[in-house]
């Protein structure tokens, strides 16, 4: 069995380690954090992140990056996407052999609005690694460890190293599938976080299902539409990255940014709501990059606006609700026709 490092120790990184334990693997977890490194190797627990799950003990956790990679053929980084950029400048200088990087990451990187992806090729030299694979799909941590059932999509541009790490890390109760989309599966992964904020405000404003079904289907055709100007293949979008991840995301208490959404909803000002949560909420930062992106495509993304007005300018969510209602009459079909149509003539 392989020995695979882990990078960050969070709920989803500790969750991976897990699966990758329970699969046999020789399984090296990074944390910046000395004393939680110290609670893993100690308790086998990791309670601020993943509560009352106990946690297999061949899972050694470590605060030195460079021995945690040390002889890995594996490396998966799994840290918030803001901190990706700088987690990778360490990874370089500690890395002497070349190894397949996965990401688990779901976020766009603030300020440059580039995918994780692109981030770590302009990051980590390419004599370093065999190629960038993306994990992404409906996967709360939380159930994740509990051995729940879960299925999830790996994609690289090389699909043998897709492969191979869709080997890594399958077993009986997470299934992992493959898919040549990268772009697709990180948009998707990304995007569906700033429709869970809206999911969780509409939910703490005290709407029902109606509205949260509108959000998850008018929301799927905005992620649609900006991922599609973007490069990725529109029938992504309908698999476990895309609708798949989009559901979970949006109905799950689990969820940080539903939660966070949700107190957004009954009046929390956004500050406390990110204070309180201990625990990154991508779609906040997102919601920024995808506001900026759609205007750069020219892509019309109107929950995602109403979204960032609430977020960033104090728009009251009751008065954004009310504007996407009363908008200009559509088509519903408009964008996917619009879209097949431009498929067909390529
Ligand atoms: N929690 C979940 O169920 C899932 C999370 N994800 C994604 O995985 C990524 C990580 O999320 P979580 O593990 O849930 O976050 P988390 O908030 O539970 O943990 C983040 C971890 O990263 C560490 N970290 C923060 N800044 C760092 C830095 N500069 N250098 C090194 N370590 C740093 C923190 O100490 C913490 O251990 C996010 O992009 C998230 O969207 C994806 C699927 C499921
Ligand atoms: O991506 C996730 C589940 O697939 C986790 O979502 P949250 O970051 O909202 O908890």
């Amino acid at each position: 069995m392989e020995k695979v490092a882990v990078l960050g120790a969070g709920s989803w990184g500790t969750a991976l380690a897990l699966v990758l334990a329970d699969n046999g693997h020789n399984v090296h977890l990074w944390t910046h954090r000395e004393n939680l490194a110290e609670e893993i190797n100690r308790a086998h627990t990791n309670e601020k992140y993943l509560k009352d799950v106990k946690l297999p003990t061949s899972i050694q956790a470590n605060h030195d990056l460079k021995t945690v990679v040390e002889d890995a053929g594996h490396v998966v980084l799994v840290v918030p996407t803001k901190a990706m950029r700088e987690v990778c400048a360490q990874l370089k200088q500690v890395l002497n052999q070349k190894v397949i990087i996965t990401h688990a990451s779901k976020g766009i990187e603030p300020g440059t609005y580039k995918r994780v992806s692109e981030v770590m090729r302009e990051e980590i030299p390419s004599n370093l690694y065999e190629d960038i694979v993306v994990l992404s799909g409906p996967s709360h941590a939380e159930e994740v460890s509990l051995r729940q059932p879960t299925t999830v999509t790996v994609s690289s541009e090389k699909l043998e190293v897709a492969e191979e790490v869709q080997d890594l890390f399958i077993n009986r109760q997470f299934r992992v599938y493959t898919s040549p989309d990268l772009v697709g599966v990180e948009l998707g992964g990304a995007l569906k976080n700033i429709i869970a904020l809206g999911a969780g405000i509409s939910d703490g404003l005290g709407y029902g299902d109606n509205a949260k079904a509108a959000l998850i289907t008018r929301g799927l055709a905005e992620i649609a539409r900006l991922g599609t100007s973007m490069g990725a293949n529109p029938l992504t979008f309908s698999g476990l990255t895309g609708i798949g991840d989009l559901i979970v995301t949006c109905t799950s208490s689990h969820s940080r940014n539903w939660r966070a959404g949700n107190k957004l909803g009954k009046g929390h000002p956004l500050e406390d709501v990110l204070e309180q949560m201990g625990m990154v909420v991508e779609g906040v930062r997102t919601t920024k990059a995808a506001f900026q992106l759609a205007q750069d495509q020219g892509v019309e993304m109107p929950i995602t606006s109403g979204i960032y007005r609430i977020l960033f300018e104090a728009a009251e969510p009751r008065d954004v609700v009310d504007e996407l209602m009363t908008r200009i009459r559509r088509h519903e079909m408009e964008d996917l026709t619009n879209i097949l149509d431009e498929k067909m003539n390529d």
